[in-house]
């Protein structure tokens, strides 16, 4: 560096370091995730104290004391414990136990990796999210055939969670129990939903069996695993989870069964371009009050992908109204569309933003 060099070039070249810096730790970012999925497959801690002591030392060598050694130290101890964190795994909790369609919805969204939680309700699914006791929970929110999953949606009026992403599943309904013989069967168990969507089928080819509503096809399949007689409707990951054999399978009564799982986390994630918004609304008691909604929306041009009300329980025939919109939170038109609902609204909450499911289903069936 000259002397005849003037402040401007000189912060040029500062710029250029730092931007330098910047990428470098990306990348190095980078490298301590891949380490991380390779210690998730080796059952390996994620820290490592000896490897840290030798970077410091290597450190300490390379830079032949001309940075001061504790500013390097602590800028590296920053950078080292960042590097570490982010090898976490992402915590999942689902309605269990194992096996359920939520559960094998997250296992498509999050991968193998991440580490998932069972829960004994859909209620506590919300609750661990907004304790912060897991980063994400996957809920069911409706069924092409049944249409919503009310649980679901009053949820969303009891606990503050964000949306996240969401994911569709398509599903197939497997009649299962231990020997594979219908004979067995003295008592079909499963989730509401699975008998709902087999209730022609069953009705058809098993009409003296009673049926047992559960907590979870898991719960169901988890019986039909301890009682000869019990046979339960569960998914394809149940047969192999709980080692069961295949009565009949796809029992459900229309072709095409799709059902939707939102991701619940403690903040939405930025746009993507393809995205989805979801909002919650409480609207004054007076005539036009949900058609005044609409036409602000219609004005703006604002898709509107879904409406779906739910009764709010502590007053009679009042509701709230669940909308979902195209487009995200950081796009004008949402944003400014949004601003002025907040201010006509009895309630008003943004319930996330997030990037859309594609309209490819992914396939329940994993066999
Ligand atoms: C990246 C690793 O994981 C952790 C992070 C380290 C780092 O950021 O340099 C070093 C050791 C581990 O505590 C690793 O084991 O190499």
């Amino acid at each position: 560096m000259t002397e005849k060099q003037d402040i401007p070039q000189i912060r040029e070249r500062i710029d250029q370091i730092d931007d330098t810096i910047l990428e470098l730790l990306k990348e190095r970012l980078d490298c301590a995730k891949a380490i991380g999925l390779l210690k998730n497959e080796s059952n390996r801690a994620k820290w490592d104290p000896q490897r840290e002591l030798e970077i410091y030392e290597r450190l300490r060598k390379n830079n032949n004391d001309i940075f001061p050694y504790k500013a390097l130290r602590s800028i590296f101890h920053e950078i080292i414990t960042t590097c570490r964190l982010s090898q976490r795994k992402a915590t999942v909790g689902y309605l269990g136990p194992e096996a359920t369609f939520s559960h094998l919805a997250g296992v498509r969204y999050f991968g193998q990796t991440a580490e998932y939680q069972p829960m004994e309700s859909i209620g506590e699914v919300f609750e661990e999210v907004e304790k912060e006791r897991v980063q994400y929970g996957i809920v069911p929110v409706e069924n092409s055939i049944e249409g919503a999953v009310t649980y679901s949606l009053d949820a969303f009026l009891k606990y503050k969670v964000k949306i996240c992403g969401e994911i569709q599943l398509a599903i197939t309904h497997n009649l299962v129990n231990r020997s594979g013989n219908i004979e067995d069967i003295q008592t079909v168990a499963s989730h509401s939903q699975p008998l709902a969507q087999c209730r022609n089928w069953l009705r058809k080819h098993l009409p003296k069996i009673p049926t047992l509503d559960v907590f979870s096809t898991g719960t169901a399949a988890q019986m039909a695993a301890n009682n000869p007689n019990v046979g339960a409707i569960a998914s394809s990951l149940a047969i192999n989870t709980y080692n069961l054999q295949v009565v009949i399978p796809g029992i459900e009564d229309y072709q095409g069964n799709t059902t939707r799982f939102l991701v619940i986390g403690r903040k939405s994630p930025k746009k993507s371009g393809y995205d989805k918004t979801s909002i919650l609304i409480g609207l004054i008691n007076r005539p036009g009050a949900l058609n005044e909604i609409l036409t602000i929306l219609s004005a703006k041009n604002i898709d509107l992908a879904k409406i779906e009300s739910r009764p709010t329980k502590d007053k009679q025939w009042s509701y709230m109204f669940f909308l979902d919109m195209l487009g995200h939170i950081e796009d004008p038109v949402i944003y400014e569309a949004c601003n002025i609902l907040r201010q006509i609204c009895a309630y008003f909450e943004l319930l996330g933003s997030y990037p859309r499911a594609d309209d490819i289903n992914l396939n329940g069936d994993i066999d």
